[in-house]
């Protein structure tokens, strides 16, 4: 299977998007970090912005909330037609109802696990979820290392999807690079985001071909 490889809008310009959003027209979709100052210590945009992103973009987004009190914010992203929506378990008081309000608005459902969050509790509810979120940063900025310590939540995610016969897109979001890529996918990812990596070469989109060929050699 070919992997997913999601560019994250956080390293692009900002006041240069729409030339930046071209420069990865050959993404599989477009990453978007959404943070509110609170559940991280930093700020980057709302719906407004999603919502022009989204109209610009030639690819889907893929919208990664990093913000408090998601239960009464996400459903809004979805409502713009937003292609999946991930929100953090750590922020949600109602996961599971969360979820099934974004799938019934048509979207994708995600859930995101910070570094510190144990998986276990979520392992006998991934049905309710189309693609878990694992954090191989600290979230809140870009550019920082890969957590290699966090793959056993993938091991275990994957096996847990084959027991319960679940399809769910298990995607890694912090310090992807072609180095790091392949440990993320034979630990069981199928779904990338990278950032630093894809903004800071000077051919992007000769970055995302490296980084999809580099994981498609491990993907299962
Ligand atoms: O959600 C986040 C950070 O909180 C990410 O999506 C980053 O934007 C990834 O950036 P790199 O680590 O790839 O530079
Ligand atoms: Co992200």
């Amino acid at each position: 299977m070919a992997a997913r490889i999601n560019p994250s809008i956080l390293s692009a310009d900002f006041v240069n998007m729409q030339r930046d959003l071209e420069r990865i027209a050959s993404a599989d979709y477009v990453h978007v970090d959404v943070m509110d100052n609170h559940f991280v210590p930093n700020l980057t945009f709302g719906p407004q912005m999603v919502e022009r992103v989204q109209a610009t973009s030639p690819v889907p987004l893929d919208v990664h909330l990093m913000i408090d009190d998601p239960d009464r914010w996400a459903p809004q992203y979805a409502e713009i037609g937003c292609f999946s929506v991930t929100f953090h378990a750590e922020a949600a008081t109602a996961p599971v109802t969360l979820a099934r309000t974004l799938r019934k608005l048509g979207a994708r459902a995600g859930i995101a696990l910070s570094p510190k969050t144990d998986v276990g509790a979520y392992l006998e509810l991934l049905p309710e979820f189309d693609q878990v979120l694992v954090m191989t940063v600290e979230p809140g900025f870009g550019g920082q290392k890969f957590l290699p310590h966090v793959m056993s939540k993938l091991t275990r995610l994957r096996e847990a999807a084959a027991r319960l016969g679940t399809d769910v897109w298990l995607e890694v979001d912090g310090g992807v690079t072609e180095e790091t890529i392949g440990i993320a996918a034979d630990a069981g990812a199928d779904t990338f985001v990278a950032g630093s990596s894809v903004f800071g070469a000077s051919d992007a989109a000769a970055a995302i071909e490296g980084l999809r060929s580099a994981a498609s050699a491990h993907v299962h």
